[in-house]
């Protein structure tokens, strides 16, 4: 049945769908029975009784009919009732399974309703708050305002709020919306609520983390390019606090002025024209003025009012640029003396070159090596060495122009480039100049040691073209100056690459000359002054190469000892006299002592002590009967004294030791009393001239004093006339060897020389009175 056209509600409807054909029914049957018992009914007794039957069978049919038309109405309203709570339950379960937390207020703004997950431990049971408005259970201010604007306002408001609870400090963000009836009237409010404690947790370490980044500059700028955030690192790196610099613009702060308005014209496209900045190395300004390189990144974010803010990392570049810088300097300067390396002078020997072949200029390649730096080395100590090197290093560049370029070449050896010169004897100049600042004395360690050195000179057009070959015969010329007696500069000739080659042919023939027996000794003889007696015989060494011929020791000897193939031939030379003056000793010749030389080189390799020790056992020479001659240069400099403890342990062995050439090298009373020593060999440069040269005489006068103060015996080599002769005797000198008595001979006819008795000219015992002391 149809009810709209009457106008009733649909529920009023459909109880009239029920109840009037109920009516209609109900009427019918009344009529209708009533007629029909009065037309059945014989008597008045049968019509009652028809009419309670008729009575008890209506209230039976409309008793059944109302049972089942409400227990129909009552399943239907417990079903729906079941549904609403359904619903309910889930609607509670979804609301509360939210990571959100839901709060009703009524149009009181009353606590209503609260829908939150169960993990929300900090949170008391809602049945605590019903009722009660937001002040009345304490929450901050702002919530009841909040939830007054959004009542009166009718729109929705968000809010992030912090509550101290059980388990500490909260922080909320709640979005606050208004409720309406169907007439739109208010019915309440409706907030959602964010726990953001996390969020604004991890927010405020990273806030942190920039703040106190040690070495990464944080900057933010708001759109007006004031800063908003300046962390300590920006502190440090631009030289303004925090404090000074909030609200400061970034122009006036650290873009140098060129720079300013670019970057004011870059910051505003950003915020403007949504255009990045992109990151790259810049260079700001210090409050100081300094400009520092940094490596800017920058990034566009927002801020809670959705303004654009600017924030710039920059990473301080000045400790890489210094490394950057130091391995540049490392790659190209020696690290011991600071001065160039060959890359470096390489380099600028071809800048130098272009220089010279268009402006028709010479240009000099001077190779500088140190004379016996070895020593040095050797006896006081690698550490010494290198100050001494750095000492030379700091020293060269005075002898030089600014144009000209000192490098070390490794070693003791240095080369220097000399641009736009003259003429060779601007070369002669600098180089004589250089000799000479090398050879003053330097002080390490309160000692005074000093170092010659030798140069040899290449030029450009003349020797060569390019660094490669001039530095070849650079260092051919410097090997001339070497063999020149060192402490002196060569320039490079032609005849040196002869010399050159002829050196390397004789060295490879002199590796091979112990093996193929070409070594031999002769021996001259040593005599007493006083008496003639021949009290000894210095062993000297003779080379006779298939090759070569005879080459002598002045040739070859200065080759042996850079080649280091003097340990093997001095071992040699020592095992063959030993053996020798052993020999001489069983023939019954008389022969006091055997002076072998021994090389600096043989002292400091190996264990000279154990050497000798051996070759005196294996040829069973009585260890008296063996003298070492040693050079000046190998006493002076033992800083470390293993000279010193070498020689007291040689002495232990019962030998003897003698200086060889004294009087030409660092002649000084210190080392002739600290070592044990028993000799003096007067140089023959010295007795050469005695007759003429009253200097040598001097020098030689004072010798053979120093000689009779110490207690040493001393002997004068290249005895060769009786003029000297005359005045060794008459200065007292006990020994002499030259060739006034005989020149070095072989074995043989040295022992028929000695054998056939006193050979002297002029008997020199004879002639000179003997030596009172
Ligand atoms: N003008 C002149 N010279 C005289 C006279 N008397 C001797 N001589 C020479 O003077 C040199 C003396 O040897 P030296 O000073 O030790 O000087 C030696 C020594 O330093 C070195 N030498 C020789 N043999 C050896 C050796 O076996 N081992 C080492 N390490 N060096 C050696 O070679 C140098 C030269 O040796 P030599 O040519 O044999 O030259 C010898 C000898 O022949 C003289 O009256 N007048």
């Amino acid at each position: 049945m149809n009810c709209k056209w009457l106008g009733v509600a649909p529920s009023t409807g459909r109880a009239l769908r029920i109840v009037v054909p109920y009516m209609a029914a109900a009427g019918l049957w009344i009529g209708l029975s009533d007629a029909i018992a009065l037309w059945l009914a014989a008597d008045a007794g049968v019509y009652a009784r028809l009419q309670a039957w008729k009575g008890t069978g209506f209230v039976l049919a409309t008793g059944l009919l109302l049972h089942v038309l409400m227990r129909e109405q009552f399943v239907r309203i417990e079903r729906s009732h079941a549904k609403a709570r359904n619903l309910a339950t889930r609607l509670r379960r979804m609301l509360e399974s939210l990571d959100d937390l839901i709060f009703v207020f009524d149009d009181r703004l009353r606590f209503a309703d609260a829908y939150y997950p169960d993990h929300s431990a900090q949170l008391m049971p809602p049945e605590h708050f019903m009722g009660r408005t937001a002040d009345e259970m304490g929450m901050p201010a702002e919530i009841g305002r909040a939830l007054e604007r959004v009542r009166d306002e009718c729109s929705t408001q968000p809010i992030d709020y912090a509550l101290d609870m059980k388990g500490g400090r909260f922080w909320y963000s709640a979005k606050l919306s208004p409720m309406t009836d169907e007439n739109g009237k208010f019915v309440g409010v409706i907030a959602v609520v964010r726990d953001i404690t996390g969020l604004k947790s991890s927010e405020q370490r990273f806030r942190r983390l920039f703040e106190d980044l040690n070495n990464v500059a944080v900057q933010g700028y708001d759109a007006d390019r004031r800063v908003v955030f300046w962390n300590t690192a920006s502190e440090a790196l631009y030289g303004y606090s925090r404090e000074e610099a909030l609200g400061r613009r970034f122009e006036e702060l650290i873009i140098p002025p060129a720079f300013r308005d670019e970057a004011i014209r870059m910051h505003d496209d950003w915020v403007v024209k949504d255009k990045p900045i992109p990151s790259g190395e810049l260079e700001l300004l210090h409050r100081d003025g300094e400009l520092i390189p940094v490596f800017c990144c920058h990034t566009m974010l927002r801020n809670e009012r959705g303004e654009a803010e600017m924030y710039c990392v920059d990473v301080d570049l000045r400790e890489l640029r210094e490394t950057q810088a130091q391995l540049r300097r490392a790659a190209t300067h020696d690290p011991l003396t600071g001065l160039p390396n060959r890359m470096l002078a390489r380099d600028r020997f071809d800048q130098a070159m272009a220089l010279a072949v268009r402006e028709q200029t010479l240009l000099a390649l001077l190779f500088v090596d140190l004379d016996h730096f070895k020593i040095i080395n050797d006896t006081l100590g690698h550490g010494v060495g290198d100050r001494f090197l750095q000492e030379i290093g700091r020293r060269l560049p005075s002898c030089l122009r600014e144009s000209d370029t000192i490098s070390r070449q490794g070693g003791d050896e240095f080369l220097v480039v000399l641009p736009g010169l003259r003429d060779r004897g601007a070369v002669a100049a600098i180089a004589q100049k250089i000799i000479e600042t090398v050879q003053e004395p330097c002080d390490i360690d309160g000692r005074a040691l000093t170092c010659s050195c030798s140069i040899g000179i290449a030029l450009q057009p003349d020797d060569g073209g390019d660094f490669d070959s001039l530095l070849l015969r650079a260092d051919t010329a410097m090997y001339q100056a070497k063999a020149s007696g060192r402490n002196t500069f060569r320039f490079f000739t032609a005849q040196m690459n002869a010399d050159a080659h002829e050196r390397l042919v004789m060295l490879s023939h002199l590796r091979q000359a112990v093996q193929r027996g070409e070594l031999e000794l002769h021996y001259q003889p040593q005599v007493e002054l006083a008496t003639g007696r021949v009290v000894g015989a210095e062993a000297l060494l003779r080379w006779q190469c298939a090759e070569l011929g005879s080459v002598p020791p002045a040739r070859f000897i200065p080759l042996a000892e850079e080649s280091g193939l003097i340990i093997p031939i001095g071992e040699w030379v020592l095992r063959e006299a030993c053996r020798q003056a052993r020999a001489w000793y069983d023939q019954g010749l008389e022969l006091a002592v055997m002076a072998v030389n021994v090389s600096a080189l043989q002292f400091h390799r190996g264990d000279p002590v154990e050497m000798v020790g051996r070759i005196l056992r294996e040829t069973g020479l009585p260890a008296e009967c063996l003298e070492l001659e040693l050079t000046e240069s190998l006493l002076v400099q033992d800083g470390s004294g293993t000279t010193l403890n070498t020689l007291r342990r040689l002495k232990a062995l019962g030998l003897r030791i003698a200086i060889d050439d004294f009087g030409t090298g660092y002649s000084s009373l210190a080392y002739l009393r600290r070592f044990p020593i028993d000799k003096l060999k007067i140089d023959r440069a010295f007795v050469r001239d005695l007759a003429s040269d009253p200097e040598d005489a001097a020098i030689v006068n004072l010798i053979v004093d120093l000689g009779r103060i110490l207690k040493l015996k001393t002997v004068a080599e290249g005895v060769e006339d009786h003029g000297q002769l005359a005045f060794l005797c008459e200065r007292g000198c006990n020994d002499g060897q030259g060739y006034l008595f005989a020149r070095p001979m072989p074995a043989a006819a040295f022992a028929a020389w000695l054998g056939s008795g006193p050979l002297l000219p002029g008997q020199p015992g004879q002639d000179c009175p003997p030596h009172a002391a």
